[in-house]
């Protein structure tokens, strides 16, 4: 299988004026394409900063991350912007949704920066509103929808721009159980669509239903294992 991601030795430490926290301590990990990953843990063991190191939205301490087989050491910022942008999409547990915008402005909102007309980028939202089952509340401002509704918003934002990888933080971490189902079910058909998924979760129930369940315990890998 392709690999998509490749983590060796990653070390995260947060220097605070009288303190150091080793938030990650020697994480290796390769990710192939179409994986359906998650990662498990104590609260504080490091998940959501390993998270954020493979979004891109935060760099390691020390050690090296390739994506496609290229180090991204010594790409430049806005080189890491763009990669994030092209690569990745981001699905959270309180949504991050704008409260003053539609479901359809907040879901063609990644492709502000494209090179693409507004009516393309209006028609692709489209397409994934759809796509998520939202076609009858597309005019909707988010605080006009159930939980359900805002995180499957959040999740056609998250793949308007065709993302090889979709990172969810406790995606179904603030929703009622037969919701964070219906939420579960669309993220397992787009594994079953190719994409490559890595949800954090605490909740067992969204565990069973993904093939590799990482758990992190201090910074380290405890377990790694396919079911
Ligand atoms: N910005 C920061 N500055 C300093 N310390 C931080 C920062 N972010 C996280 N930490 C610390 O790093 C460690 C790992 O935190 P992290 O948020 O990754 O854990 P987690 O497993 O996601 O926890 P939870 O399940 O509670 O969300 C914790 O000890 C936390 O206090």
């Amino acid at each position: 299988m392709e690999q998509l991601i490749q983590l060796r030795e990653i070390k995260k430490i947060y220097r605070l004026k009288h303190h150091e926290t080793c938030a990650l301590d020697g994480i290796n990990l390769n990710i192939n394409r179409g994986e359906l990953i998650a990662i498990m843990g104590p609260s504080g063991s490091g998940k959501s900063t390993l998270l954020n190191i493979l979004g891109l939205i935060d760099s390691p301490s020390e050690g090296d991350f390739f994506l496609k087989g290229s180090s991204l050491q010594n790409i430049k910022n806005h080189k890491v912007h763009k990669t994030r942008n092209q690569t990745i999409g981001f699905v959270f547990q309180f949504f991050a949704l704008l409260k003053d915008y539609s479901v359809l402005d907040n879901v063609a909102l990644p492709l502000t920066y494209r090179k693409s007309t507004h009516k393309d980028r209006v028609a692709k939202a489209q397409l994934f509103i759809e796509k998520v089952g939202l076609k009858e509340h597309m005019y909707k401002k988010p605080d006009e929808l159930s939980g359900g509704q805002q995180q499957r918003t959040a999740i056609a934002r998250a793949l308007v721009g065709d993302p090889e990888l979709i990172l969810a933080d406790e995606p179904t971490g603030n929703l009622d159980r037969k919701t964070g189902e219906e939420i579960m079910n669309i993220l397992q058909q787009l594994h079953e669509e190719g994409k490559t998924i890595i949800i954090v979760t605490h909740d067992l129930e969204v565990a069973k239903r993904c093939k590799r369940i990482i758990e992190i315990i201090d910074g380290k890998i405890s377990k790694d294992q396919v079911q």
